[in-house]
């Protein structure tokens, strides 16, 4: 049958008639898909008019229109059908190519996007918060190779970008550190960076105010959207379906997005299927809590930040490896710390030594020294491998036995505050040296094998709470 034989035609100039047709097909379109993919696949869609047996949709994103074909192609079809509306076949337009109140009678330009802010108006930058003053160490190289790479502009090869770890790691950091490098380098690039919460709060606002339009054109007019904190979302059911069709809309136009959360796209709970396996589709990096090598670069680079600013600034030896091995938790509560010793430091116009980060330090020091026994430490290893305790402590060198004694020596290394000898003692009365390997061979492991780095996070959680 050629096209347009035998079908009528809804002037769209009559949007009146369209939007009345699409109200019954819609409604027919509800009982038959059911209301969860009716609210995911179909609610999105406009129809912008019927003519000549073609049924002309408008979809948010080429991805959702793709989809819509494959799958609810004939249903629709049939629904236009009982709804007095026969037609051939279904054609797709972008929303806002297609002025659905006039698409029959003449095309209309579209109407501008409006431009995205720009990224400091979205949400203020720090801006301390840049790759020069990122250090860099086994537990976050691959996060910041992967956001260097992203700032740098050129294909990357994956998308989303999402980050996750602990909390005070850095992920903020790194994600602002590649809006400044972007706008330094290109400044006609429009990064928008907010957090999951404003996300959800300008959608809110949106809703209320009847600005959708323009909440979906600030959004899908970018080219890099950086969420930060994106596991807020969880269980906010408007918000996710919202935030997925953003996602697909900017990946459809091959537009980088940056996501950084506190857990694994897996791990956040009451994350619908279809938004987790979004998540999951580019490259999945996790930020690692600090070495003590690391956490010592990052005071050392704070201080260097502090002397430019007040050269009288003087810090006895020892003072910094005594933080960067007491203050564990994260390097947030690591880099308080140390401010908080500059500024008494400053106050009293003395030299920060030992005695006085004991002094100032003295709650920070007690909670980073942790109720956590390296009894307990070795009890919940051998639990999670589920070994004997005395395989674990025992000399046996079987690889199921040495790995998870590892662990745990590394674990009490990081997590407690005692001396490589007296952790020794309490693994069998091995030697300084042997604890030293096993902690040295843990920290390498994590930068190659993520099955081990999600061994320690699980551990650490558990440790921790
Ligand atoms: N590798 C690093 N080099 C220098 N400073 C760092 C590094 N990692 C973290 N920091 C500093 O530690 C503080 C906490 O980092 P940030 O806010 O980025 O953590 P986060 O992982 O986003 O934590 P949260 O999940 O709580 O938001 C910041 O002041 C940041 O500058």
């Amino acid at each position: 049958m050629a096209d347009g034989a035998g079908f009528g035609t809804i002037h769209a100039d009559s949007a009146e008639g369209v939007d009345a047709l699409w109200g019954r097909v819609r409604a027919t379109l509800r009982e038959r898909v059911g209301a969860g993919s009716f609210q995911s696949w179909i609610a999105p869609l406009r129809l912008a008019s019927v003519e000549e047996g073609v049924a002309t949709l408008t979809v948010p994103t080429a991805f959702l229109g793709s989809y819509v074909a494959r799958n609810f192609q004939d249903a629709i079809l049939a629904a236009l059908a009982e709804a007095g509306a026969p037609s051939s076949r279904l054609v797709f337009a972008p929303q806002g190519r297609v002025a659905p109140q006039a698409a029959a009678a003449a095309p209309v330009a579209p109407a501008p996007a409006p431009q995205a802010e720009p990224a400091e108006e979205a949400m203020r930058l720090d801006p301390r918060l840049v790759f020069d003053r990122f250090v860099v160490g086994k537990s976050n190289e691959l996060a910041y190779a992967a956001a260097r790479r992203i700032a740098e502009g050129n294909a990357v090869g994956f998308n989303p970008l999402f980050l996750h770890g602990g909390v005070g790691l850095g992920k903020t950091h790194l994600m602002q550190a590649i809006a400044h490098e972007m706008r330094a380098r290109r400044p006609q690039t429009r990064v928008l960076y907010l957090s999951a919460e404003q996300f959800m709060i300008r959608f809110v606002t949106a809703l209320r105010d009847r600005k959708m339009m323009d909440f979906k054109q600030v959004f899908r007019a970018v080219d890099v959207l950086m969420v930060d904190d994106i596991q807020f979302i969880a269980g906010k059911d408007s918000t996710q379906e919202e935030f997925f069709h953003t996602f697909n809309a900017l990946v459809d136009q091959g537009k980088q997005i940056v996501l950084t959360a506190d857990r694994s796209p897996v791990e956040i709970a009451a994350l619908e299927e279809r938004v987790t396996s979004r998540l999951q589709s580019g490259l999945v990096v996790q930020v690692n809590p600090a070495d003590y090598e690391l956490r010592l670069g990052v005071l050392q680079s704070k201080v260097a930040a502090a002397r430019a600013a007040d050269p009288s600034l003087r810090i006895a030896d020892g003072v910094l490896d005594f933080l960067a091995a007491r203050v564990t938790s994260n390097l947030r509560v690591l880099e308080g710390a140390l401010t908080r010793l500059c500024a008494q430091a400053s106050l009293v116009g003395r030299e920060i030594t030992l005695d006085l980060a004991r002094d100032c330090l003295g709650d920070v020091l007690r909670a980073s020294d942790r109720k956590v026994s390296i009894e307990e430490i070795q009890r919940r290893v051998a639990e999670h491998y589920h070994i004997r305790l005395a395989d674990l402590i025992g000399p046996k060198r079987l690889r199921s036995f040495a790995r998870p004694r590892q662990v745990a020596m590394y674990l009490s290394k990081t997590m407690t505050s005692r001396s490589l000898p007296d952790i020794g003692r309490r693994f069998g009365g091995r030697d300084h040296t042997t604890i030293m390997h096993g902690v040295r061979k843990i920290e390498e492991l994590l930068g190659t094998d993520s099955q081990i780095a999600d061994d320690l996070d699980l551990l650490k959680r558990a440790l921790e709470s």
